[in-house]
């Protein structure tokens, strides 16, 4: 099954609780919060206080996507407010293992995210550790880019690698998602698909979230 991850990024952020119920009613099975420090990558988003405010404001599933440098210094924060899933860069300069133990260490999941230029190689020695792993298919930064089709053999090289040890783990896309590229991260073995400009550009946001899912189901 596809699961819809649509990204805040692209959402009205002065009415960020309205978004966020909208997603409810379209029936998302989580919501894909992107935090950005402007030193890993060059942009600004938001912290862990907005997740505290916003966790009481619905029940949906915390898809915190953290871009910045030194993660491990900041999941204590991310987790007591509230995320229900924490994904780091394995490119980032903390230690990846104790990462992966200090989010575990709160009960919620983890995952580990690869950047274009990164191998897949990279994360598969986590596989077994992981409950997702995010192949970014744009550089991570900013909404509104062309999805990179040359991922797509990254997705279907890890998607193999945990069918070879026994993980049905999520792998999860983000960058370009939409109904044209959708089909195709399906295919390569993606299954949570994360969507700003897609969704919350789309002109009924709602609509757009069982549309995406239908067009990547079409794929399998
Ligand atoms: O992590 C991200 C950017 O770094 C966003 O989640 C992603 O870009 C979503 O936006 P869009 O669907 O418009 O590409
Ligand atoms: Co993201």
């Amino acid at each position: 099954m596809i699961k819809i991850s649509p990204s805040i990024l692209s959402c009205d952020f002065a009415n960020l609780e309205s978004e966020c119920a909208k997603m409810k009613t379209a029936g998302v099975d989580m919501l894909h919060i992107d935090v950005m420090d402007g030193h890993f990558v060059p942009n600004l988003t938001l912290g862990a206080p907005i997740v505290k405010c916003l966790r009481p404001k619905n029940d949906l599933f915390f898809d915190v996507h953290l871009m910045i440098s030194d993660p491990l210094r900041y999941i204590d924060d991310f987790a007591a407010a509230g995320s229900d899933l924490i994904t780091f860069h394995v490119e980032s300069d903390s230690d990846v293992q104790a990462t992966i133990d200090k989010i575990k260490s709160h009960g919620i999941k983890a995952a580990l995210s690869v950047k274009p230029g990164t191998p897949a190689e990279a994360v598969l020695p986590y596989l077994d550790q992981l409950d997702m792993v995010l192949v970014m298919t744009v550089e991570p930064g900013f909404g509104g880019q062309k999805f990179m089709a040359d991922m797509l053999p990254k997705i279907s090289a890890i998607r193999e690698r945990a069918n070879a040890l026994g993980r049905d783990i999520d792998i999860q896309v983000d960058g370009g998602i939409d109904s044209a590229t959708a089909p195709l991260v399906a295919a390569a073995g993606a299954n949570v698909l994360v969507a700003g400009s897609a969704i919350f550009g789309a002109p009924d946001p709602i609509a757009a979230v069982p549309q995406l899912r239908q067009a990547a189901q079409a794929a399998l």
